[in-house]
């Protein structure tokens, strides 16, 4: 007798509920894995830690909060799709091939200017503070 098909582990469970719980585990695990090989994103993981506990010792604005959350976003959301980007031009072109790094320079600059932004917003929120004006 023919064996029954091995259960698709790329399927989504049914049911409308379950898919979406099933989609915040594979973001999850998108965050867990890119972390895992980023060093780069370890290093906004400490930047974020160090933004927010400042935040709370200055006691900044809710204004103040939401662009620091904006600017945070922002760079987690570059350096992760920066870091798809690149993971999939390995598998599309591993060997040299001027499209792939334009690719992967373009990505890269992305998160660049998502940083330069940032460091705007944490100057403007937390320098003057830091200096004590
Ligand atoms: N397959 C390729 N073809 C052409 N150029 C490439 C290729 N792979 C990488 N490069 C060039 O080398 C640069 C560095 O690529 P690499 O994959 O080492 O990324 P990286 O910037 O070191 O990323 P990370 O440090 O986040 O892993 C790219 O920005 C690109 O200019």
């Amino acid at each position: 007798m023919a064996e029954p098909p091995a259960p698709n582990r790329l399927r989504p469970p049914e049911g409308l509920w379950r898919r979406r719980v099933a989609s915040f585990g594979h973001a999850f695990r998108g965050v867990w894995a890119a972390l895992r090989s980023e060093v780069h994103l370890r290093f906004h993981a400490f930047a974020t830690v160090v933004v927010v506990g400042l935040g709370f010792y200055y006691g900044i604005s809710r204004l103040e909060w939401a662009l620091v959350a904006i600017s945070v976003a922002c760079v987690w959301s570059a350096e992760l799709m920066n870091t798809a980007i690149e993971a999939l031009t390995d598998l599309a072109s591993p060997e040299y091939h001027v499209l792939a790094g334009k690719a992967k320079d373009v990505a890269a600059a992305a998160v660049l200017l998502a940083a330069l932004g940032a460091l705007v917003v944490g100057g403007l929120v937390f320098i003057p503070r830091l200096l004590g004006s």
